[in-house]
């Protein structure tokens, strides 16, 4: 059964706006070498927070955590930790970039692979928060965070058409 019970959609406006949010308090605590992403869901946070804090370096670590559930209601549940690709070094002097934390795991082993990088994230989940140095929003561990870039416009039914059913 999933953990999850709410949802919680993120439009593009407030992903960008909690992003700069996130630049500001990094800026802050710099200067930084660059930045490391871990895809897929770093990347666009990666995006922003390189332009916003002038940051020309830019490299990824690629790893693979949640797949599908048996639903196929579009919530995920996590299977084995798959590293496709690392990065060189500690990390030190680097961000390390990630859309969110949830359990921790992805955040526990990418902080195994680079002790020294500083790891941020826009929203933090209870049981993964003590693992991310800077984040943004915190929401409840049975909340499923929708991205923009997973969702589409599509029509609404009405709160009243919806009681009973
Ligand atoms: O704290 P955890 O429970 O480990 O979950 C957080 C991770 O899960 C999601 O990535 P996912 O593996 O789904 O891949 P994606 O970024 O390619 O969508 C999210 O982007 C984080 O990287
Ligand atoms: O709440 C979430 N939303 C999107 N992807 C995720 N990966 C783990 N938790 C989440
Ligand atoms: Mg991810």
């Amino acid at each position: 059964m999933t953990p999850y019970s709410k949802d919680f959609p993120v439009s593009w406006e407030e992903l960008h706006r909690n992003a700069r949010a996130l630049s500001w308090r990094l800026l802050e605590q710099g200067p930084w070498k660059g930045i490391i992403a871990i895809t897929r869901g770093g990347l666009v946070p990666a995006a922003i927070l390189c332009r916003e804090m002038d940051i020309r370096l830019i490299d990824t670590i690629c790893i693979v955590s949640y797949g599908e559930d048996e639903k196929g209601n579009g919530a995920m549940k996590q299977g084995e930790l798959n590293v496709l690709k690392g990065v060189e070094g500690d990390g030190e002097g680097f961000i390390l970039i990630d859309d969110l934390v949830d359990t921790g795991r992805t955040a526990a082993k990418v902080r195994e692979m680079l002790p020294k990088a500083h790891f941020a994230t826009i929203y933090a989940k209870p049981a993964g928060k003590p693992l991310v140095d800077t984040f943004i929003t915190e929401v409840s561990q049975d909340t499923w965070i929708r991205f923009p870039w997973d969702m589409e416009y599509t029509f609404s039914t009405p709160l009243a058409d919806r009681q009973g059913k």
